[in-house]
Parts: structure tokens; C-alpha cells; sequence
């Protein structure tokens, strides 16, 4: 199978990508937004080259290749079991923690391997950061549960520390409501909130790129439409995938989308032309409702 990357998709000129810059220019630009201007040169961040990938006898994916462009928010969707969360969990090596869980193929993060055993997993996930699909806050106070990748992997001072966790906190758009209680625990936020917790401890440690496993699922319809518009903001800034089985959400927020089915990458196209021109039968069947 060869790589499948969106060249069908067009340039973003919209206002909507102008807008982004502007955001963009009135906050602190991140080590990996300098070298290129976003609104005008998506490129490729992260490859997948022929990934295949085993639960002891179970093969999940077969031979999938795809490519993430920065900037861009590329949805994941399939019917449930087609390998979606699996795909995911390579991108940042969630499947080192488990014996029996093995990949072949390769993921290249600006170029570079990742899958290689010589890079280590740990500062690896600071720099590919992953949402799940239930909020996961830790038992702690609020300011806490964003500091505490920072100080895993940072050695910043009290005051360094606090500006980034309010960065990450204004980012996952929680800030206004919790700046007046970050000694509380964060166990106490509304599932809403915690989701937003755990997307602004994602943020802090300056990502590159974002995973999304289904994080609205749990979610009311007001809070899933903060989160949409939430990452519309984050992809100035970071390269996003989301999965998602709401194909709503993924025409809302997505600019690439990837359809999978049994473990295959069937179809990964622009969001616009996955949805009304399909080229796969599975595809247009998925999409329309039909099956899934
Ligand atoms: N820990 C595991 N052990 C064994 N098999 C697993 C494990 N996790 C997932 N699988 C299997 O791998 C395949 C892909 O699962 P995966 O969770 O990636 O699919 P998905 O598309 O994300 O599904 P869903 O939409 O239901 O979350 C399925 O057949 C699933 O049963």
C-alpha cells in the first residue's frame, strides 16, 4: 500500500486560517512554529509507514501508512474494533508498556523513527500528547494536575512554571473558571471541566502533536462544543488527530479524514471529499449510514 497523504486537499486560505495566524501572533510561539508559517505551508509532521500491529495473536492494523500534516486536524473514523484507538496508541508508543503488543513498520516524527527501540518512550510522549476518551485528572489539586509533566521533564522555576500552566489552562479554554481555585482538587470539576484538566496537562509541556481518542464521548453537547471549537484554536499551534465515531464531529473539525476498516486504511482524504465523493463502496456505506 503506498503512503497515503491528503494531496488533494487545497491550501487553506480561508479567513478562517488567517484568523489562526492572528491568534497565533499574539501568543508565544512554540519552538516548533518557527522554521514555517502554518496558515500558508502544511507539511508533513508525523508518517506512518506501513504499520502493522498484533495483540499477541490479534492483528489489529495491517499495513497502514498515513501522514499527519501540521496544522491540520486529521480525524480518524470507522466502525467500532477497525483499529482506530490502536493507531493512536503507536503514534505514541502506549504499546511499550504491554509484553504482548508488537508493531512492525515505522513512524517518522519530522523525519525520524520513533518506533526505533533506541528513542526513549518518555520524553517521546511529552512531545506527542494524548486525550482520552474519559477524563483521567489525578488525585490532586487543579494547578497540580497541569504542573506535573512539566516537572517531570522541565526544570523550570516557581514562576516559569505557574506562567506555563496558566498558558496551558487559557489554551484548553479553563482558565476563567478555575483561576480562583487551583489549590482544589481536581477530582472536583464537572466531567467537562476534569476532560479540559486533561487536555491543558497535555498542552503544558509543549506538544507537537495532539491525539484525540474519542474525547467527547463522555460529554454533554455544550461541553462537546466548546471542546470542537477549542481545537479548531489548537491547530494554529499543534498538529491534531482525532478519532471520533460522531461523523458530525469529524466533518466539524477536521480538515483530513482517514477512514479504517478490519485493521485497513481504506480511504484518507480531505474531510470535504471523503464525506460527499467518496471512492470507496465501504466508504460512502460508512458515511451514509448504512453500516457501523
Ligand atoms: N488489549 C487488547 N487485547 C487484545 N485485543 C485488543 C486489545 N485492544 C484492542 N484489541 C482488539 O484490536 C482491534 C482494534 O481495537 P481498537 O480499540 O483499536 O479499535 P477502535 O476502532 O478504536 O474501536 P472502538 O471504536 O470501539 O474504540 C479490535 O479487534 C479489538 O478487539
Amino acid at each position: 500500500m503506498s503512503i497515503h497523504t491528503p494531496t488533494d486537499q487545497p491550501p487553506d486560505l480561508s479567513p478562517r486560517a488567517g484568523a489562526h495566524a492572528a491568534a497565533e501572533a499574539a501568543l508565544p510561539v512554540p519552538r516548533s512554529l518557527t522554521a514555517r508559517d502554518p496558515a500558508v505551508s502544511p507539511s508533513v509532521k508525523l508518517e506512518a509507514r506501513h504499520i502493522t500491529f498484533r495483540y499477541g495473536e490479534i492483528v489489529a492494523l495491517r499495513d497502514v501508512s498515513l501522514s499527519l500534516q501540521e496544522h491540520r486536524v486529521t480525524a480518524l473514523i470507522g466502525p467500532s474494533g477497525c483499529g482506530k484507538s490502536t493507531l493512536l496508541r503507536v503514534f505514541n508508543r502506549m504499546y511499550d508498556l504491554y509484553p504482548d503488543q508488537h508493531v512492525s513498520g515505522e513512524v517518522l516524527l519530522d523525519g525520524e523513527n520513533i518506533l526505533a527501540p533506541s528513542v526513549d518512550p518518555v520524553p517521546l510522549r511529552a512531545r506527542i500528547g494524548m486525550v482520552f476518551q474519559k477524563p483521567t485528572p489525578f488525585p490532586m489539586s487543579i494547578y497540580d494536575n497541569v504542573a506535573i509533566g512539566l516537572r517531570l521533564n522541565e526544570d523550570l522555576t516557581p514562576a516559569d512554571c505557574e506562567a506555563r500552566v496558566e498558558d496551558a489552562l487559557r489554551q484548553a479554554a479553563l482558565w476563567d473558571e478555575v483561576k480562583d481555585i487551583l489549590p482544589q482538587s481536581g477530582l472536583r470539576l464537572s466531567g467537562g471541566q476534569q476532560q479540559r484538566l486533561c487536555i491543558a496537562r497535555t498542552i503544558a509541556p509543549h506538544p507537537e502533536v495532539i491525539l484525540f481518542d474519542e474525547p467527547c464521548s463522555a460529554l454533554d453537547p455544550i461541553t462537546t462544543a466548546k471542546i470542537e471549537e477549542m481545537i479548531e484554536e489548537l491547530k494554529a499551534r499543534y498538529t491534531i488527530a482525532i478519532v471520533t465515531h460522531n461523523l458530525q464531529q469529524a466533518a466539524r473539525v477536521s480538515d483530513v479524514t482517514g477512514f479504517m476498516y478490519l485493521g485497513e486504511l481504506v480511504e484518507f482524504r480531505s474531510t470535504g471529499d471523503l464525506f460527499t465523493r467518496p471512492r470507496d463502496k465501504r466508504t460512502q456505506d460508512y458515511v451514509t449510514g448504512r453500516f457501523g
